[in-house]
């Protein structure tokens, strides 16, 4: 395929449209007998089971994507991305998250220069100051030990971080790395998150890190300005060399905020936002409140992921077997949303994340050179628990819309409660839902078998599951540290092969940027009309009313700053 040709023009893509056709002969219950074909759609790698049989695809289906993955260079631009190559052509970057999880002894070039030694000097850092921090060696301004810390940070450095912390929360508990320990996100600019964060906590004990790399992301630096406000008033201006930390690709802005440049842990611009959880954007605020140990278990699942997704054949390579299948739901049977539903509670924060890992990298309009495409890419991505979501939003996915799903299972819960009376010990019944739903969206339920059952005629209908509903079964050993790296480096891979194929830039984010510059113009006005009575101007009919009301209502709030911040 030449580079400005678009993927649905060629012969592989268009074999795979008519393929369509041949698969809706066929229903999933009826693919489900086959067992040669069940069986070769089990996939198992380093303690972790899919089973990918409740797709609707055949081994044809597969055969003719892995076509599509040729004619799209997949396995070039996997080698591409491991080598450093400015993949990212749009803002001339690197994608390299996977050099923030490599070995010591490993060699991953950027612009001819090996970042790992850069990584692991980072990684060194880290758990020196996390150890003094824990260990008491780091003191507060008033020589009390920081106990608790509040991250402050947005998107990419806010929502990874916040996905691995619940996740690790369990583990932990176990060993008892966290206790007297607290880890809190303030994200949102919205007041009464900062009111919540700070609620309960003592600034004498509290380590506040900003987290952010670019340190110019508006909601993030007026929250940390607040934080340092929170600190200063409390404890004196210096006590905030003590209290402040920062992780940032801009260490010059962190030195400018007031922040010492020692305490400032550095990150590279070849690392996405949303792909940044393990650098120190993560691995800071995590170490902290869990110990570096776990952390870097953590690190070494999402390797043993990068090295699998490098090296594999993409018959066995979990991350591209998964993209594959998205694309084919998403581009062929046309189905535009994917559900995450972790059987497991420690798992409640993985849709968030993935929500920004897969919508903010492949909800695109242009090919990668920049050509307008004819075909949707990215899909919508939500999810929560099981078996909560069951209770919600399942009816839809059973009898509304078909909503390809990911079910995600642990095996070994860490922590089992058995009461003595029951039939099945507490995990097994969570378990029973996890193995159970995948059939009943593929099988169904017809009106012959509804009518053998007895059931009123009127209401045969609507008791009637058409089935045929795709999902996916990932079956983890454990939810330990390395167990969540794993998981969390096949959805950033499967997302990077979805992108691969569309032929687009995964690793740019242009659309985030309209809003923010119109947000400018607004904050301006706002400033103008409280500060100086300028009347609203520059905005169409609604937006001017809009905010005018918002003035005019709003006028009668308390503007004296020492009667607003919370706590002090
Ligand atoms: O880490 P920061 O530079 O503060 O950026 C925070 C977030 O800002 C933007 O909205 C981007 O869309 C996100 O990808 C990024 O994670």
């Amino acid at each position: 395929m030449a580079s400005s040709a678009l993927i649905s023009d060629t012969e592989s893509w268009k074999d795979l449209r008519a393929h369509v056709e041949e698969i809706n002969k066929t229903h999933l219950r009826d693919l489900m007998n086959n067992t040669n074909r069940c069986q070769s759609m089990m996939l198992e790698f380093d303690g972790i089971l899919i089973d990918y049989s409740r797709q609707r695809a055949t081994l044809d289906t597969l055969n003719k994507l892995f076509s599509l993955a040729e004619a799209a260079r997949v396995k070039e631009k996997i080698i591409r991305m491991f080598n450093g190559e400015h993949i990212n052509s749009t803002e001339n970057r690197s994608v390299l998250h996977v050099a923030l999880r490599a070995p010591r002894d490993a060699v991953i070039n950027s612009d001819g220069k090996n970042v790992v030694p850069e990584v692991w000097h980072v990684l060194d850092k880290i758990r020196d100051f996390s150890e003094r921090v824990r260990s008491g060696a780091w003191v507060g301004a008033t020589g009390k030990t920081l106990k608790d810390v509040v991250a402050v940070g947005i998107g990419g450095s806010f929502l990874g971080p916040l996905f691995v912390h619940t996740a690790l929360q369990t583990e932990a508990e176990a060993s008892k790395c966290a206790r007297g320990r607290q880890l809190r996100f303030l994200a949102n600019v919205d007041p009464i998150d900062v009111a919540r964060n700070i609620t309960g906590l003592n600034p004498e004990t509290t380590l506040v890190v900003v987290v952010s790399k670019t340190f110019t992301t508006a909601e993030t630096m007026l929250n940390a300005r607040t934080m340092r406000e929170w600190i200063s008033s409390a404890l004196g201006p210096q006590a905030v060399a003590k209290h402040m930390v920062a992780v940032s690709t801009n260490l010059k802005l962190v030195e400018q905020f007031g922040i010492d440049p020692n305490n400032a842990f550095a990150f590279w611009d070849w690392v996405g936002g949303r792909y940044s959880v393990c650098s120190a954007v993560g691995v800071l605020p995590l170490s902290l409140q869990y110990g570096f140990s776990i952390v870097e278990k953590f690190l070494k699942g999402a390797s043993s992921v990068d090295q699998h997704f490098l090296s594999a054949p993409f018959e066995k390579n979990i991350p591209v077997l998964l993209g594959l299948l998205s694309v084919w739901n998403v581009s062929f049977l046309g189905y535009p949303a994917r559900a995450i539903l972790p059987y497991s509670q420690a798992l409640e924060k993985l849709a968030p994340h993935i929500q920004q890992v897969s919508m903010e990298s492949n909800g695109k309009g242009v090919s990668i050179d920049g050509v307008p495409l004819p075909y949707q890419t990215g899909e919508i991505d939500f999810g929560e628990p099981g078996t909560n979501g069951q209770h919600s939003f399942y009816q839809l996915i059973h009898q509304g819309r078909v909503i390809p799903c990911d079910f995600i299972g642990v095996v070994k819960s860490q922590q089992p409660i058995y009461l003595k009376d029951e039939v099945v010990n507490n995990h097994d019944e969570l378990m029973s839902n996890f193995f159970a739903q995948p059939d009943a969206l593929a099988y169904g339920k017809t009106p012959e078998q509804l009518q053998k059952e007895n059931i009123p005629e009127h209401l045969v209908s609507h008791k009637t599951f058409s089935g045929n509903r795709p999902s996916l079964s990932i079956l983890l050993p454990s939810l330990n540290a390395y167990n969540i790296g794993q998981l969390l480096a096949i959805y950033e891979h499967r997302v990077a092969v979805q992108g691969f194929v569309w032929c687009i830039n995964s690793f740019d984010q242009w659309g985030v940027e309209l809003g923010k510059s119109l947000a400018t113009q607004v904050r301006k006005q706002l400033h103008a009309s409280r500060k100086k009575g300028e009347s609203v101007e520059g905005f169409n009919f609604s937006t001017k009313t809009l905010i005018t009301r918002y003035l005019e209502a709003s006028a009668d709030v308390p503007s004296d700053p020492s009667t607003l911040l919370p706590n002090i």
